[in-house]
Formats: structure tokens, C-alpha cells, sequence
């Protein structure tokens, strides 16, 4: 048995009932073995037992009250994973299905998207099974005062930097920073990424996410001398990662036909190509009145209940930009029949490894999620130069960085590929990319 299959045998026996977590340690080591062939130093360094292992883990109860003067009690998480190239970072996901396994898959996979990003910037996440869908801004400011009463004495700019993930946005980060600063009684507004742009926040951050995703798919659509220009898009989600991808894929030509949310999706043969209509997808994400459904009734659209998006319409290009494991076998297979030939990962690990497995043996080109939707996390860390500056740059060069960003971390990406002789892997170049400079950094940094 090699070194890799022992660490992942371990690795099961040490966290049971942690299945994301399993998978996506599974997806990265398989995908570094010819990297540690290379290297017979990491098995005797246990690098990567301690690569698995986080540095630290938080859990703490955070009781909050509603509306009618109930009490509730919800759980919060900060996985604090990998320090080796720069303080701890990573979003906050507020969601009912958050648990240990899905902050520590989620944490893991941020240390390489951190890394790839070239940015000093080391790995984390955190949460709570908390759900903001249906509750007031009242209820909601409440829950992020009692998360952050706990949080704070965990995090600081030069030590962990929180920001958003699913179901938490602007909104929420303002309660958190509110909160921070209350407690600590200080202006240290470098603790939080995508904060209001009155109080620190970047220009770009918002849309970083999708806009890099669409920047990262040009790239990769380049390489096969192709372009956006008349591509037909289906796209899951209707949040922050999704309203990013389909203002920037209608710019370069291309029509996103589909969004979905917990509830179904809707078809817009017309295209999700306007201000107003991406204006509603931020409605839907933010106001509890407001539905997916709504979007079909007020745009003329079609609203399917209860389905995927996946393979109903012809299609060139698939944006999984929802949830983990959205993308399963048959998924795959109906996306390939539907006439998709990239899939460019919005969302964390959207896809499963069968489902990856259909997509390499059909040869669609498939971006590794920790690649493409890593412009979030990097405009994040433009945000922490600038709060240490105390200096704005403009939404102009912010983005002209997110586009340099994203353009070489596929350049790195096929790069280390290419160095193993595992042709345009885009998804095992990012693993391989990703984990090199880690690896350097921990060699060097002796044990810990
Ligand atoms: N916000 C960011 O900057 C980044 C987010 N991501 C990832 O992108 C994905 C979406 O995140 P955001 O757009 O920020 O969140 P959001 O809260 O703005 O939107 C979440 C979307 O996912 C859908 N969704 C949630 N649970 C679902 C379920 N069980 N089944 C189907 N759909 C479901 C929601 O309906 C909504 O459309 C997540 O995987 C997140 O980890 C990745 C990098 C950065
Ligand atoms: O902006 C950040 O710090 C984190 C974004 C995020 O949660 C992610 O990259 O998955």
C-alpha cells in the first residue's frame, strides 16, 4: 500500500460520518501522487498527515432569540485548517445542512484555493447549521451578534479572516464587523472580507467570484480556439457566485438560460441577460417574499419544481454554482447528452467523483471548483491589502487584477500538469499547483 492510500485509510477510521470531508481529501491526495513519488521527504516529514489533520477546530453553541421572544440554539464552526502560507482564511456558510464534515471539506479545499490564488492567504472556514432563510433582518442581526460574541476571540486580521458563503453576504458580514468592533473596541476592519463599501469593503468583491469563474472559463475556452460568443449556458444557483457569472457571461456573448435554487429551477430562454433581471436575482436572495418562482412569473419564464437543471435544454457550458454534490452521475450524463462540453465549478466540490468520472472518460473539459471560483477569496485578499493601506483602488484595477489572478492560476494549473506529463488536467494541475507551494512552506517552517 503507498504512502497516499495509508493516510487515506487512516483518515476514514479518524472521522467517521464525515463523507464531504473524505471526498475531498480523496479527490486532492489521488491527485498528488505522482507529486509525492517525486518527493520521498513528505513521508518521512508526515506532511501530509498533518496536511489533513486542521490546526485547530472550533465548535460553540450560539443561542439567539426570535422574533416572538423564543430562544434558539444553534451550533457554530471555525475550522482554522492551514497557516502555512498566511493567516487563516476563508468564508462563513449560515445553512441547515452545516455540520463538522461539510466546514472541514470546505476548509481543506480553501488551503490550495488560497494557494493558487498567489496571494499570502492560508486556509479556513466556519458556520453554522443556522438557516437565515424566513427570518427578519431583526432575527438575523441577533444571530450574528451571539456567533460573533463567540468568534472574535478567534479571529484578527494578522491571525484569521472570515467572509461570505452560502447565506452569508453583505448583510451579515455588517452585523458580524458591528459586533466585532463593539467587543474589541477597535477599528480593525481587516478581520472581515466583502464588508458595505462604507467601512472597508473592495469594489469588485461582490461579483469577484462569478466574474473570475467566467474569467477562468475564457482562458480554458482559449486553449481550444473558442470563445463565449453564441454559447448557450445553464448555470445552477441564483446567489452571490451565480448573479457574478451571468453578468460577465453575457458580456462576452454567451446566453444563461437557467438558475435554480432549494426549490427548482427556472428556464429564461430569453437569457438572464439584464439589469433588472440580475437585480431580482439579488431580490430572491435577500427578501423572503420574494421567490424563485417569482422570476418565471414576472420574466415569462418557465419555473420547474423540484428539479435540477441539469440536461433539460441544449447547452455548451455548465456553471454549477449552488451547493456540494449537485452534479452526480446521471446528472453528468444528461449534461453530456444535452450537448455540454465545459463544466466550470462556481460552487465547492459541485460535482461527485462519479460524475467527474463521467465527464473525463466523454472528455469534457472540467475546471477543479478551488481553481475557477477562487477570484472570491482573492478579491478578498486585495480587500485586506487595501484595509492595511487604508487605501481604495478603483472597481477598474481591482478587476484588472482578478483577470491577471485568474489567468495565471490556470497558466499554473496546466503548468504543473504538464510537469508530470498529465496533459491539460485542469483539475489535477490545480491540485498539484495549489499544493507545491503549501508543501514548501511546511517543509520549511519545520514541525508543526
Ligand atoms: N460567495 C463567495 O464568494 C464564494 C462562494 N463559493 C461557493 O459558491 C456556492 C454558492 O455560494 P453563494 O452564491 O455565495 O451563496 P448564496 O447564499 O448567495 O446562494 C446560494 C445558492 O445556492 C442555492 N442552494 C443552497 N442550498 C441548496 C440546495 N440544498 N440545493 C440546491 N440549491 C441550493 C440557493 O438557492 C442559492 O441559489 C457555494 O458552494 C459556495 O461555497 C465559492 C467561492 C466563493
Ligand atoms: O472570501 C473569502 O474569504 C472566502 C470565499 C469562500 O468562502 C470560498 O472561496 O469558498
Amino acid at each position: 500500500m503507498g504512502y497516499v492510500e495509508r493516510v487515506l485509510e487512516e483518515l476514514e477510521k479518524k472521522n467517521p460520518g464525515q463523507p464531504e470531508f473524505l471526498e475531498a481529501v480523496t479527490g486532492v491526495l489521488n491527485s498528488l501522487k505522482p507529486v509525492i513519488e517525486a518527493h520521498p521527504e513528505y513521508e518521512k516529514a508526515a506532511l501530509l498527515e498533518r496536511l489533513v489533520e486542521p490546526e485547530r477546530q472550533i465548535m460553540f453553541k450560539v443561542p439567539w432569540v426570535d422574533d416572538n421572544g423564543q430562544v434558539h440554539v444553534n451550533r457554530g464552526f471555525r475550522v482554522q485548517f492551514n497557516s502555512a502560507i498566511g493567516p487563516y482564511k476563508g468564508g462563513l456558510r449560515f445553512h441547515p445542512s452545516v455540520n463538522l464534515s461539510i466546514i472541514k471539506f470546505l476548509g481543506f479545499e480553501q488551503i490550495f484555493k488560497n494557494s493558487l490564488t498567489t496571494l499570502p492567504i492560508g486556509g479556513a472556514k466556519g458556520g453554522s447549521d443556522f438557516d437565515p432563510q424566513g427570518k427578519s433582518d431583526a432575527e438575523v442581526m441577533r444571530f450574528c451578534q451571539s456567533f460573533m460574541t463567540e468568534l472574535y476571540r478567534h479571529i484578527g486580521p494578522d491571525v484569521d479572516v472570515p467572509a461570505g458563503d452560502i447565506g452569508v453576504g453583505g448583510r451579515e458580514i455588517g452585523y458580524l464587523y458591528g459586533q466585532y468592533k463593539r467587543i474589541t473596541n477597535s477599528w480593525n476592519n481587516g478581520v472581515l472580507t466583502g464588508k458595505g463599501m462604507t467601512f472597508g469593503g473592495s469594489l469588485i468583491r461582490p461579483e469577484a467570484t462569478g466574474f473570475g469563474c467566467v474569467y477562468y472559463g475564457d482562458e480554458v475556452l482559449k486553449h481550444f480556439n473558442e470563445s463565449y460568443e453564441g454559447k448557450t449556458i445553464v448555470m445552477s444557483g441564483y446567489g452571490n457566485v451565480a448573479w457574478g457569472i451571468a453578468q460577465k457571461a453575457t458580456e462576452y456573448g454567451a446566453k444563461v438560460v437557467t438558475i435554480s435554487g432549494r426549490d427548482g429551477y427556472v428556464y429564461d430562454a430569453n437569457g438572464i441577460n439584464t439589469k433588472e433581471k440580475w437585480d431580482f436575482l439579488v431580490e430572491i436572495r435577500t427578501k423572503n417574499e420574494v421567490k424563485l418562482k417569482d422570476y418565471a412569473e414576472k420574466f415569462g419564464a418557465e419555473f420547474h419544481p423540484g428539479e435540477k437543471p441539469w440536461g433539460k435544454v441544449k447547452a455548451d457550458i455548465a456553471f454549477p454554482s449552488a451547493t456540494q454534490n449537485e452534479i452526480d452521475e446521471a446528472d453528468a450524463k444528461a449534461l453530456i447528452e444535452s450537448g455540454v462540453k465545459y463544466v466550470f465549478e462556481g460552487a465547492n466540490m459541485p460535482t461527485t467523483p462519479g460524475a467527474q468520472k463521467v465527464f473525463r472518460e466523454a472528455q469534457v473539459v472540467e475546471s477543479p471548483a478551488k481553481a475557477s471560483n477562487a477570484g472570491g477569496v482573492a478579491v478578498s485578499a486585495l480587500e485586506m491589502a487595501q484595509n492595511s493601506m487604508r487605501y481604495n483602488w478603483t472597481a477598474e484595477e481591482v478587476d484588472n487584477k482578478l483577470k491577471t489572478i485568474m489567468k495565471d492560476i490556470v497558466a499554473n494549473s496546466v503548468a504543473a500538469a504538464k510537469k508530470y506529463n498529465l496533459g491539460y488536467d485542469l483539475i489535477a494541475g490545480g491540485n498539484i499547483a495549489g499544493f507545491e507551494k503549501v508543501a514548501e512552506a511546511m517543509m520549511a517552517q519545520g514541525l508543526y
